[in-house]
C-alpha cells in the first residue's frame, strides 16, 4: 500500500502533501465500480480501480472547494455498510463559453469492509470528520473568523422575500440553498416575508440569542431593512454584530455581487452568481462590513451598507423598477430611457478627504481647531481625479464658512442635534458630523460646481450584478468611494461611462466630467426642490443629508 500511496502523490500532483487517509470503496451508485480513496491535508483524490490507464478514471478535488461531508446508513437493516457523502463545489469552465463558475460535484462511497454496521459506519464518520476538519483548515483566512468556530451547529434564520426580483427567490431557494445548506449541516428555519417592513419589524423584535446568522435572500432592499432593525434596537451594540449573509434573489443584487468579486472569481450572474454566494456562505467565513449612518433633514437617521444616490443613478434605479422582468438588465433599460431625458441636478456637495494613513488622520483630527481660521483652501487634500491636473483649480474656489469657535469637539457636543438625537436613538454616535443646518467644519472640501448629472457614493464594489462601480472597495475599508459627474458631459460620453462600468473600466475612460474620491463623510443639498434620493437603492426623504462611515460596524459572511 506505501507503493501505491507515493504512487499515488506522483500520479496527483500532491507533492509533498501528506496522505492522511486511504480507503477502498465501491461508488453509491454503482457496486460493480470499485475505488481507491485518498485524503491529503488538501485534496480529496479518487481513482477508479480498472485496468484503464490511470488518468481517466482518477477525480482530483480541492479540499477548498468542499462545503461538508456526512456518514449515513440507509434503512435497510441488512445492508451492513455505510455511506460516505462529499460535496465540492469546484469553478469549472462554463459551457461554450471561456468563464469559469462553481458547479455542485457530489462524491458519495459504500464501506462494507465488515459485517459489522458500527464498524462501518464509525470508519464512515472517522472520513467525515477528516474531510470537513481538513475543508475547514484550507479556508484562506486573512482577517476573517470562522463560523464553525463561533457556532456548531451553526442555526441561521434565512428571510426568503418571495416578490423579489422576477419573482422566483422561493424557488431558487428550493432549487439551490436548502440542499447546501444541509450538505454543509447548517440548521436552518425559512422565514417568508410578507410585507414591507416585516423584516425590520422582526429584528427590533427577534430574540437574537436563538441565531447564529441572519441570512437575507432578496434583492438589497431586505438587508437594508434587516439591519436598519437592528440598530434600533436598544440592545443595538450586540445585535448589529450578529453575522449577515446575502444570497442574491432581486435584481440588483449589488451585496451578492460584491462578495462574488471580492472572492477573486471571474463576472457571473443568475443562478451562477447565487450558487457561488450559497458556497461562501456554506463556508462561513466571516468579516467586518463598513456602515454609513445617514442624516436627513426630518426623517430619523437609517444606516446604509451599500449606496447613496442622486441625479442620474437614482433616477434609473427607481424607473426602472418597472422593468425588472428583465432582471439585472432593468438597469440598462433605465440608463438608456433616462439618457433620452438628461438633466441637470443643482446641488452643493461637500465632503472630508479621506486620509492616506492613519497618521494622516491623527493629523486632520488635531489640526482641525487649528486651521480653523485659515483659509480653507490651504489645507484641503485633493480629490482622486480622472484627470487631477484639469480638476485641480476646484480648490481654490473652496468656500466653506469658519467657526469662531476654536474647539470643535466642544462645539459637536454643545450643538450637534444629530448627536444629541443619536444620544436617544440607538446606534453609534457620528464623530465627524455637524447638525445640518451648520456650516461645515473647515477641514471639509466643498465642490465649487453646483450643476450636477449624478452624485453616487459607493461603500461596496457593485452597484448591480453587472455594475462595477467601485473596483477599489472592499468590505471594510472605512472609505466612502463617492463619484460626481458634473454637467456638460454629452450623452454619448456618459452611454461609454455606464458601459465601461460594466468591467469596472470607467475611471480608465479619461472622463473630464467624472470626479472620483475617497471619502470619510460628505453632506449634499440638492437646490432643486424636487428629486430622488437613493439609500442602498431604496427611496428616502428628499433634501439635505449627510452622511458618515463607520468602519467594521457589522459582520458579513463573504469570502
Ligand atoms: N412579501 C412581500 N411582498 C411585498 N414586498 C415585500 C415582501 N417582502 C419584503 N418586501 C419588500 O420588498 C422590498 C424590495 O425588496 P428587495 O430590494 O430585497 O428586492 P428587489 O426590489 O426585488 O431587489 P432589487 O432591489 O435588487 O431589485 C423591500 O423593501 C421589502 O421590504
Amino acid at each position: 500500500m506505501d507503493q501505491r500511496r507515493s504512487e499515488l502523490d506522483r500520479n496527483t500532483g500532491t507533492g509533498t502533501s501528506l496522505v492522511t487517509l486511504y480507503g477502498e470503496f465501491t461508488v453509491t451508485s454503482n457496486r460493480k465500480v470499485r475505488c481507491s480513496v485518498t485524503l491529503t491535508e488538501r485534496d480529496l483524490v479518487i481513482q477508479r480501480l480498472t485496468s484503464a490507464p490511470v488518468g481517466r478514471n482518477k477525480v482530483l478535488l480541492s479540499l477548498k472547494d468542499c462545503v461538508g461531508c456526512r456518514a449515513y446508513r440507509q434503512d435497510d437493516n441488512a445492508d451492513p455498510a455505510a455511506y460516505l457523502a462529499a460535496y465540492f463545489y469546484p469553478l469549472k469552465r462554463r459551457w461554450m463559453s471561456s468563464g469559469v463558475s462553481r458547479q455542485r460535484v457530489e462524491q458519495s462511497f459504500r464501506l462494507a469492509a465488515l459485517q459489522d454496521p458500527r464498524a462501518n459506519m464509525e470508519e464512515a464518520e472517522k472520513w467525515a470528520h477528516a474531510i470537513r476538519e481538513r475543508s475547514t483548515r484550507q479556508q484562506n483566512r486573512r482577517d476573517g473568523v470562522l463560523m464553525s468556530e463561533l457556532a456548531r451547529p451553526c442555526r441561521m434564520m434565512v428571510l426568503v422575500n418571495p416578490q423579489s426580483g422576477k419573482g422566483q427567490a422561493l424557488t431558487l431557494y428550493n432549487n439551490h440553498i436548502q440542499r447546501m445548506l444541509n450538505e454543509a449541516g447548517v440548521i436552518h428555519t425559512l422565514v417568508i416575508t410578507e410585507r414591507q417592513n416585516h423584516a425590520r419589524e422582526m429584528m427590533r423584535e427577534a430574540d437574537l440569542s436563538q441565531w447564529d446568522a441572519l441570512v437575507i435572500m432578496s434583492g438589497d432592499g431586505l438587508l437594508y431593512e434587516v439591519i436598519n432593525g437592528l440598530l434600533e434596537r436598544s440592545d443595538w451594540e450586540e445585535a448589529i454584530r450578529t453575522p449577515l449573509g446575502i444570497l442574491p434573489g432581486g435584481s440588483g443584487n449589488a451585496l451578492a455581487a460584491s462578495i462574488h468579486y471580492y472572492s477573486g472569481a471571474s463576472p457571473v450572474s443568475s443562478e451562477e452568481l447565487l450558487v457561488s454566494c450559497g458556497f461562501l456562505l456554506c463556508k462561513g467565513l466571516l468579516s467586518r462590513m463598513d456602515l454609513v449612518s445617514i442624516h436627513l433633514s426630518s426623517s430619523p437617521r437609517l444606516f446604509s451598507f451599500l449606496s447613496l444616490a442622486w441625479g442620474f443613478v437614482a433616477d434609473v434605479d427607481i424607473e426602472s423598477e418597472k422593468y425588472r422582468h428583465v432582471g439585472a438588465a432593468r438597469f440598462t433599460v433605465g440608463t438608456l430611457v433616462r439618457l433620452a431625458s438628461l438633466r441637470v441636478y443643482k446641488g452643493r456637495l461637500a465632503y472630508l478627504p479621506a486620509a492616506k494613513n492613519h497618521n494622516d488622520e491623527e493629523d486632520l483630527r488635531n489640526n482641525l481647531t487649528a486651521h480653523c481660521n485659515n483659509h480653507a483652501s490651504s489645507m484641503t487634500p485633493a480629490p482622486l481625479l480622472c484627470r487631477p491636473s484639469r480638476d485641480s483649480s476646484c480648490h481654490n474656489t473652496f468656500h466653506n464658512s469658519c467657526h469662531s469657535n476654536n474647539s470643535l469637539k466642544v462645539r459637536r457636543m454643545e450643538t450637534t442635534p444629530s448627536r444629541s438625537a443619536s444620544k436617544s436613538l440607538p446606534g453609534p454616535p457620528d464623530s465627524l458630523l455637524l447638525p445640518l443646518d451648520q456650516p461645515l467644519p473647515t477641514n471639509w472640501v466643498v465642490v465649487p460646481e453646483e450643476d450636477f448629472v449624478l452624485m453616487l457614493a459607493m461603500y461596496q464594489s457593485h452597484l448591480a450584478e453587472d455594475l462595477l462601480a467601485a473596483p477599489e472597495a472592499t468590505l471594510d475599508d472605512d472609505v466612502i468611494h463617492l463619484f460626481y459627474v458634473r454637467a456638460g458631459i454629452s450623452r454619448a460620453a456618459l452611454l461609454r461611462l455606464f458601459l465601461a462600468m460594466e468591467k469596472g473600466a470607467h475611471l480608465a475612460t479619461n472622463c473630464q466630467h467624472l470626479v472620483y474620491t475617497k471619502v470619510r463623510a460628505l453632506r449634499l443639498e440638492p437646490y432643486s426642490p424636487k428629486g430622488i434620493i437613493t439609500v442602498d437603492g431604496e427611496v428616502v426623504e428628499y433634501g439635505p443629508l449627510q452622511a458618515e462611515v463607520h468602519s467594521g460596524l457589522s459582520r458579513l459572511i463573504a469570502g
